[in-house]
């Protein structure tokens, strides 16, 4: 079985495959990743892949280790089944070509964008022979939330449930509909602009954070929660036998 690591700036997902099937999933805190041993107890782990995007400490480092399990460390020098075409491979998010290679997996033939909505929204676009191009970031939901009232003195902290209405009638309101409406407008914006640039796009949407959208928007996106995962995945078994 192989165990898959995605190390996140607000969570990490750990997760069990047996060949392309993700058999568990848990979510853990991204800094001790409290349930490694226990799940590599519970299941046969032959190899393992671990992608972050934060600094982890010695003691953790220690603890993988102590797995004693073959350990792919996804950097910029890991062979990939997709051409990298960013100028700075070196200093892209592992997040980020992961999501990418488990878009092509499943539509290799494809144009296709992948939108990830986590601590940052990303946008990643890659071509139907297997280019990714690079793309975009911008702050998650959270994080404009957060921004709004760090930096300002009269906007409260806010939670992204509650009375949602198209306009802000009051502050509370105003706030939520603001960071809603601005990452739909976003989304919908990428998604016009490149279908307009290429007509047969797909569409991914992967990441905690879910959106409405409106109908017709709706009808062409992919949504897929664990698309990193099932990257990363591939990337492992692509690997096989180099680690
Ligand atoms: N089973 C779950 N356990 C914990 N959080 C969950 C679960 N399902 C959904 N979530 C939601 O998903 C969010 C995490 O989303 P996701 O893993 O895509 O990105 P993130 O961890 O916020 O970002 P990053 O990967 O950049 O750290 C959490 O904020 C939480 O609201
Ligand atoms: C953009 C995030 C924070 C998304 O998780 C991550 O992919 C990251 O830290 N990227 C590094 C910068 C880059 O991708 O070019
Ligand atoms: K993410």
């Amino acid at each position: 079985m192989n165990l898959v690591i995605d190390i996140g700036n607000t969570a990490a997902k750990i997760a069990l495959f047996e060949g392309s099937v993700m058999v568990e999933v848990v979510y853990a805190s991204n800094r001790s990743l409290e349930c490694l041993e226990s799940l590599c107890s519970k299941y046969q782990v032959e190899q393992a892949i671990v992608a972050t995007v934060i600094d982890l400490d010695g003691e953790l480092l220690s603890r993988f280790g102590a797995l004693r399990l073959p350990i792919l460390w996804l950097n910029s020098q890991t062979p990939l089944p997709i051409v990298n075409l960013y100028e700075t491979p070196e200093t892209l998010g592992y997040d980020r070509i992961a999501a990418v290679v488990g878009a092509h997996e499943q539509f290799p033939d494809k144009n296709v964008l992948v939108i990830d909505a986590g601590t940052c929204i990303t946008y990643e676009f890659i071509d139907s022979n297997g280019q990714y191009h690079g793309g975009n970031i911008s702050p998650g939901l959270q994080m404009r939330f957060k921004a709004l009232h760090q930096f300002t003195g009269r906007l409260p902290l806010l939670e992204s449930d509650g009375r949602k209405l198209p306009l802000g009638r009051d502050t509370e309101t105003a706030i939520r509909a603001g960071v809603h409406k601005g990452i739909e407008y976003e989304i919908a914006g990428y998604i016009t602009e490149m279908k307009h640039k290429y007509s047969e796009l797909l569409v991914f949407l992967t990441g905690g954070d879910e959106f409405s959208f409106d109908t017709s928007v709706k009808s062409i996106i992919f949504a897929d929660r664990f698309l990193v995962l099932k990257g990363l995945n591939r990337i492992l078994n692509y690997n096989n036998g180099r680690i």
